[in-house]
């Protein structure tokens, strides 16, 4: 058996950022971009009016001048601006040459025959223009690569003329839930059954890791079945199989896994829970392999791994993270707490808004009512550690990459 920081170095080998594609703008939310993005456009694209108001020419004091046109928006003005006439503008409406400010509207009155009474007769230049291409040029790089598509980002995209963008595409999971006792959480359990707890957690998970999840049908615990419904999941990026993972008689995930050709890395990691966690890789030609991680069928067992050793794995496949880490948080324990002498522990547990960190009352890895209220893993080392109430211990946030 290997240690949870082996079984980490052993993970992070076979992780790399997938290839990137080109993909339509509105396609890319939440996508991080392959590629430096510049504009086509200087933005503003021309002299703009930031009020609405008047455009007025440079060193006029005269409190009377005439209105030569009205430009809205999307209107291109004809007349320059000179001593004695105004042109009226809309906010975002080019202003015409010659202009040295836009007075607001506030601070004039329209007269008969198109005059207009200025309160404010020379601004400063500049007032209320801003200049064409002050934003940003043509040809200059508006955002750069690495960069993970957000709505204002989208924005920026959409201004700069990116109709089509190069992003890292989002990573495909399959998800395959094994176990003969097994139903679906819509029928009643018969004698000797359980519901399926781990199919839909494991589908959340993944979607919150902003992944695609693709559940595979549930399979019966049967060497033929599992072999076919693996080699199946290898289409996708990451194959997450749950159940079959130990040494009991129907334990016959780490056979059915060789049967499809997937490489074990390692079995069985000193985490509790999580110990017979499984990882493997199925090399293909001149291409990264599938990463095929076998968890365990216990639910909070296969929850632990998937923030362990998933998680950051579809952080780096998604181009969101370039190393592949795990985001360790501190907080202050409310309550004294020890450890066995064995493996290293994950206890759920809740972190408040001030830093400090209460274990649930939580009763091992079949427990997940005595999780519900968790919003984070607390990292108890092994070999009989002992916190007292007060110590700053290791936290693993629960909870995806959606909007970081
Ligand atoms: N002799 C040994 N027995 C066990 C060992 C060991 O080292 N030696 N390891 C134990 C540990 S630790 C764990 S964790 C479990 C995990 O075993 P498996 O991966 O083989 O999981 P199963 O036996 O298939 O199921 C365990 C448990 O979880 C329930 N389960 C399974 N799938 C689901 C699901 N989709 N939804 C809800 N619950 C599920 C299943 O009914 C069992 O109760 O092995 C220990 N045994
Ligand atoms: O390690 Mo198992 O995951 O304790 O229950």
């Amino acid at each position: 058996m290997i240690s949870f920081e082996q079984a980490l170095e052993h993970v992070a080998e076979q992780v790399a950022t997938l290839a990137t594609q080109r993909v339509r703008l509105r396609d890319s939310m939440g996508l991080v971009l392959g590629d430096d993005v510049t504009s086509d456009v200087d933005s503003p694209p021309y002299n703009k009016s930031l009020m609405d108001g008047y455009a007025v020419a440079a060193g006029d004091t005269s409190a009377e001048r005439k209105i030569v046109e009205r430009i809205m928006a999307g209107d291109v003005p004809r007349y320059a601006i000179r001593p004695g006439i105004v042109t009226q503008v809309m906010t975002g409406a080019p202003v015409p040459d010659g202009t040295a400010a836009v007075v607001p509207v506030e601070r004039t009155s329209e007269l008969p025959d198109d005059q207009l009474h200025l309160d404010w007769v020379d601004p400063a230049v500049g007032t209320n223009v801003q200049p064409q291409g002050s934003l940003s040029r043509k040809g200059q790089t508006v955002v750069t690569a690495g960069t993970r598509v957000a709505p204002h980002v989208m924005g920026a995209l959409a201004e700069a003329g990116a109709a089509v963008v190069q992003v890292v595409p989002r990573p495909t999971v399959a998800i395959l839930v094994t176990g003969n006792e097994l139903v679906s959480v819509d029928e009643r359990p018969d004698p000797g059954q359980i519901r399926d707890a781990n199919g839909p957690m494991l589908r959340t998970a993944v979607s919150e890791c902003d992944a695609t999840p693709y559940l595979l049908p549930r399979s019966m615990d049967d060497l033929d079945e599992l072999t076919r419904l693996v080699a199946a999941g290898l289409e996708a990026d990451v194959l997450l199989v749950s159940g079959g993972m130990s040494v009991g008689v129907k334990d016959l995930m780490p056979q059915a896994f060789a049967e499809a050709g997937v490489e074990r890395v390692f079995h069985r990691v000193s985490i509790k829970p999580g110990r017979p966690l499984w990882f493997g890789i199925a090399p293909r030609q001149s291409e990264r392999p599938r990463l095929v991680f076998g968890l365990p069928g216990n639910p909070v067992s296969g929850l632990a791994c998937f923030h362990l050793f998933v998680r950051p794995t579809l952080e780096v496949l998604a181009g969101r993270s370039s190393r592949f880490e795990l985001p360790w948080q501190r907080g202050r324990l409310t309550q004294p707490l020890s450890s066995g002498p064995g493996r290293e522990g994950f206890r759920p547990a809740v972190l408040a808004c001030s830093g400090e960190v209460t274990p649930c009352n939580w009763q091992g890895s079949a427990d997940l009512a005595g999780m519900v209220a968790a919003n984070c893993l607390l990292r108890v080392p092994g070999a009989g550690a002992a916190f007292s109430a007060g110590d700053w211990v290791d936290l693993l946030p629960l909870g995806g990459s959606r909007g970081q």
